[in-house]
């Protein structure tokens, strides 16, 4: 049935493809959250090993979210054995970014199955493209947006000694994650600061310290 729809939006003019896509996301997403309240979405940010993951897994312990990350999703697509799992296993391993329509799909899908209405996402958007299309997809503004803030020389040394068995958890691509977080990631950090929209949190001192800056945004916000 979807198979058919896609052949069928081929020959559709774009801006009623994306009007279309967009409706049936926020349709999906509101008949399957709980309640029928509103889904309420946080953007986690901040560089490689900042504490991102860490951070969430705490804040859902406390706090009630749900947690998605985009690279554990993409990770997890890579092994389902999908069609696109070689494809985002070499991007991985470059460092770079997946394209935004497959990681937000599965945003998309993670969202309906967790039927919950409160989400971090962390680790997105990742770049403007990933921000743009997320708008126009998924069309749910997040409440803010909290950014780790990490010294390089504190993200690198975290990340070599993490030892969970990422591909991306060596020097060359962990240099070429900074890379790519400097030149793509922070100016969307930059673009919703601009619209007073990010909460900053030092995230060079230890975890505990961290997450009682972490507590004090959350628990104003409840
Ligand atoms: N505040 C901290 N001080 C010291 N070590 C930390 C701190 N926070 C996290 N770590 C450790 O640093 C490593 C990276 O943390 P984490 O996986 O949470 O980062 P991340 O931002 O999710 O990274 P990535 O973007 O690569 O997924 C882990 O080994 C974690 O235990
Ligand atoms: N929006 C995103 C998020 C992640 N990726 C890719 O996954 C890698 C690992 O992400 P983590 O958040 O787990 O560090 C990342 O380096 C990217 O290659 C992505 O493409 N888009
Ligand atoms: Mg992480």
């Amino acid at each position: 049935m979807r198979g058919g729809l896609v052949a069928s939006a081929r020959l559709l003019p774009r801006p009623l493809v994306r009007w279309f896509l967009q409706r049936r996301a926020q349709q999906d997403i509101n008949e399957n959250m709980s309640g029928g309240k509103k889904v309420k979405i946080i953007f986690v940010l901040g560089g490689p090993g900042s504490g991102k993951g860490t951070q969430c897994s705490n804040i859902v312990e406390h706090f009630g979210f749900i947690h998605l990350s985009a690279g554990e999703l993409l990770r997890a697509e890579i092994n389902s054995g999908s069609e696109n799992g070689t494809m985002i296993d070499t991007i991985i391993k470059e460092g770079k970014i997946v394209p935004s329509e497959i990681t937000i799909k599965l945003l998309q899908e993670a969202i309906i199955k967790g039927g919950n209405d409160k989400y971090i996402i962390d680790g997105f958007p990742r770049n403007e493209e990933n921000r743009v299309v997320f708008e126009s997809v998924i069309n749910i503004s997040p409440e803010f947006v909290l950014f780790f803030d990490c010294s390089e020389e504190e993200m690198e040394r975290r990340l070599l000694g993490r030892n969970q068995g990422r591909s991306d958890d060596n020097i060359e691509t962990i240099r070429k994650r900074l890379k790519v977080f400097v030149e793509s990631s922070l100016p969307v950090i930059e673009y919703y600061e601009s619209k007073g929209m990010v909460k900053k949190i030092d995230a060079t001192k230890p975890a505990p310290e961290v997450f009682e800056d972490v507590k004090a945004i959350f628990t104003h916000m409840a």
